[in-house]
């Protein structure tokens, strides 16, 4: 039997049981789909208070790095291990810019089907990297960037038998969708707005899945605008033409022609929504800001949202007495590189074992 489905729970408190049990009634599955689970999904939202009082909204953070391979992931990725397992796949493939290879990694090892990742060569964090090979995956740089990657998968998995679970497949936005009955579910509605960053495109079309989903059977009385937030150098539903090179230092949203683009564009025409771009100075400056106000540490690609609401306000936005959510996606210590590298001048405070010493240095004296 598949592992994740003999546990049994002991105790009196809740246990979330993931994100196909938890939900399966409405996921749009084959019957009889067997679990492949780490107890993904239920991720918190935590209020922000510093974005609330800026923009005189409720602000909320949709905290997906709280997900057990620390990014959104891993709510399509029980899915489409699920499925691919109950139709008898011994073999999975992705393209990826880390997260994806990361959370499809550790799902394999647990439903012992053989994990085969693509990436960008040199292009992926270490942590996400680091995921994959402990979680067994046999590991492919690319001579290319990941749009190349996922031609390369689409052809593996046409010509050879490896099932691919990258979000092309349906079965990842029935697990991502999840997220926005969450919110619905925690906030008694949806909110007016959501906000989050955009790559390969499939997480904006799934959140708008499951939207329009919650509006249709009544657990929501509207569906938010959807906002979504790409990198300068690679901001192709912004530009409105794949991007060739795409250039960012935010890796995960690296990617110049979104797999999902015409859902994600329904998905924000559809709401009333857009889709924009940030610079990766203000990623960068969103994502301190994340961190050391609101004590929630994100990877650079996930504070574009945040970047965005940000550059919003600075234009005259008025979201006074909204309510809206942000989806930081992806958990910050798996690219600790790129954190590190704005600190340079602080990490190197040195002192000898000597109380005055470090008051000295901590500007105590
Ligand atoms: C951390 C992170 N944020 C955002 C995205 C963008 O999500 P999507 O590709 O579904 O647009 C990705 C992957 O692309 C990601 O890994
Ligand atoms: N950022 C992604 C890119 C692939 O996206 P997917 O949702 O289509 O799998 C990653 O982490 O690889």
């Amino acid at each position: 039997m598949t592992q994740g489905v003999t546990q049994q729970a002991i105790g009196t408190t809740h246990q979330w049981r993931g994100v196909i049990e938890e939900f399966r009634g409405r996921l749009d599955i084959p019957d009889g789909t067997p679990t492949v689970t780490l107890r993904e999904g239920g991720t918190p939202l935590v209020e922000s208070g510093w974005l609330s009082e800026l923009l005189g909204a409720d602000v909320w953070l949709k905290v997906e790095g709280d997900n057990p391979t620390g990014s959104f992931k891993d709510r399509g990725m029980t899915v489409a291990l699920s499925v691919a397992v109950g139709q008898g796949a011994e073999a999975v493939v992705c393209a990826s810019t880390g997260n994806t290879s990361a959370s499809m990694a550790a799902y394999a090892a647990r439903a012992r089907v053989k994990p085969l990742v693509l990436v960008p060569q040199g292009k992926i964090a270490t942590g996400k990297l680091a995921q994959a090979l402990i979680h067994g995956a046999q590991v492919i740089m690319v001579r290319g960037n990941f749009d190349d990657c996922l031609t390369i998968s689409r052809g593996l998995a046409e010509h050879y038998p490896v099932a691919l679970v990258n979000s092309v497949n349906p079965m990842r936005l029935q697990g991502q969708k999840t997220a926005s009955f969450e919110v619905v579910d925690f906030l008694g509605d949806a909110p007016d707005v959501h906000v989050l960053p955009t790559g390969n495109a499939g997480n904006i079309s799934a959140y708008w899945l499951g939207y329009t989903e919650a509006l249709a059977d009544g657990s929501a009385t509207k569906a938010p605008v959807m906002r979504g937030w790409q990198a300068w150098g690679a901001a192709p539903l912004v530009d409105g033409a794949p991007v060739k090179n795409p250039e960012t230092l935010a890796s995960a949203i690296r990617i110049g022609n979104p797999a999902s683009w015409t859902l994600a564009v329904r998905a924000a025409e559809e709401s009333g929504g857009t889709f924009r771009k940030v610079t990766d100075d203000q990623i960068l400056a969103a994502q301190r800001s994340l961190a050391s106000r609101d004590g929630v540490f994100v990877e650079p690609a996930s504070a574009a949202g945040v970047a965005g609401l940000l550059l919003e306000r600075e234009e005259g936005a008025d979201l006074r007495g909204r309510t809206v959510v942000v989806t930081v996606t992806g958990h910050g210590l798996k690219d600790v590189d790129t954190a590190l590298a704005t600190f340079t001048d602080i990490v190197d405070t040195v002192v000898d074992v000597d109380v005055e010493a470090a008051a000295r240095a901590a500007g105590l004296e």
